[in-house]
């Protein structure tokens, strides 16, 4: 995963004024799966229909293995995209459906077979081929969707929620059948995605976009453990946002009168313009006078695989926390958590 398959330069967006990309950087390396994450209007399906060349960026540059990819035709570009509605052909069965692409480039009769059967094995529709498209379930259909972007050996699989369509369970499945086939055929897939769960299971790297600007780009780990701003840890899984901390000193923040040590540097001494972010499963909750603060338990959620537990403590703040233990409210408890729990950011300026 080394060489950039595609370098986006400043590439800017507006319709009728309305600005909605104002300058992505990115550069994508070959092989990778990664995702656009954003809430709903963020820019991220017009960053990937300028790619696909369904738009035209109003200026900025995109290189697609070191060559201008912009004066290239759709037709011409080695990319497939994969939309959320599938957009098959309701009139032809599952193997003519994958077989299009490649009748329309006259591909020879024994190769065409050979390799929408191969696709059908790789998508786990053997059996499936004479079947009407009408007569599939909707994972089924995504596959055929898959199937029929794969076999026309594209460089760059784009994909726009493709499992937005599909119940919860379903989905959780196709999330492991992407990555899966993504790793196996090696190529390269940019996804759109809003649903922040999806992308940091799926994805190698993750940009988190918001209002037609970059916000981050990391590792699903980076992202969730080290957000570099309050929006993207809010985006990102829930936090304890604590709006009047003091940066003490390096290594130094204050909570509540008491001093906690962190890993954070570089913040200017008694600097109030940050917050800190401590996210909720990096709490723990002790016994009484065994933890930092003590508190009392006002309420708990039942959230499947954890508790969300809130914890009122004696200077009157609310945190809440994830723990596999349960308590019940008004239980007498204190709070502790790991050095490396903190996080220290920039307060956003409007
Ligand atoms: N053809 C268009 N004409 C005018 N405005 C558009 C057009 N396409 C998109 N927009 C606007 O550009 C902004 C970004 O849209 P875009 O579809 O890229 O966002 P998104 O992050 O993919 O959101 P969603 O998840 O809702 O699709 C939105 O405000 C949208 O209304």
């Amino acid at each position: 995963m080394e060489n950039n398959i595609l370098e986006l330069r400043n590439v800017t967006k507006d319709y009728d004024g309305k600005v909605v990309l104002k300058g992505i950087d990115l550069n994508i390396k070959e092989g990778e799966f990664i995702t656009l994450l954003g809430p709903s209007g963020c820019g991220k399906t017009t960053t990937l229909r300028i790619i696909a060349g369904f738009e035209k960026p109003n200026s900025g540059q995109i290189m697609f293995e070191g060559k201008d990819l912009l004066p290239i035709p759709i037709n011409k570009r080695q990319f497939n995209t994969i939309f959320q509605s599938y957009a098959l052909f309701p009139h032809l069965n599952v193997f003519d459906n994958i077989a299009f692409g490649l009748r329309t480039k006259k591909t020879k009769k024994d190769i065409l077979q050979r390799e929408v059967l191969k696709q059908i094995r790789q998508v786990g529709l053997e059996g499936f081929e004479d079947r009407n498209i009408n007569d599939l379930s909707g994972g089924q259909k995504q596959r055929v969707a898959i199937a029929r972007a794969l076999v026309m050996k594209p460089k760059v699989l784009l994909l726009d929620e493709p499992l937005a369509a599909l119940d919860v369970q379903l989905r959780q499945h196709m999330r492991e059948e992407l990555k899966r086939l993504q790793k196996e055929i090696g190529i390269t897939f940019l996804m759109v995605s809003h649903d922040q769960e999806e992308a940091l299971s799926i994805s190698d790297r993750i940009v988190v976009m918001n209002q037609g600007a970059i916000q981050q780009i990391g590792t699903p780990e980076d992202i969730y453990n080290e957000p570099e701003n309050l929006w993207v840890a809010k985006f990102v899984g829930q936090s304890n946002i604590i709006e009047d901390g003091i940066f003490v000193e390096d290594n130094k923040v204050k909570i509540d009168g008491k001093n906690f040590v962190c890993d954070d540097t570089n913040f200017g001494e008694d600097e109030k313009s940050i917050d800190i972010v401590i996210r909720p499963e990096d709490i723990e909750i002790k016994k009484t006078n065994t933890g930092y603060f003590n508190g009392t338990v006002i309420n708990t959620v039942f959230k499947g695989v954890h508790w969300e537990v809130l914890v009122e403590t004696t200077k009157k703040r609310i945190w809440k926390i994830h723990t596999t233990h349960t308590f019940e409210i008004d239980d007498k408890v204190s709070i502790k958590w790991n050095d490396q729990a903190i996080h220290v950011m920039w307060k956003e300026v409007e």
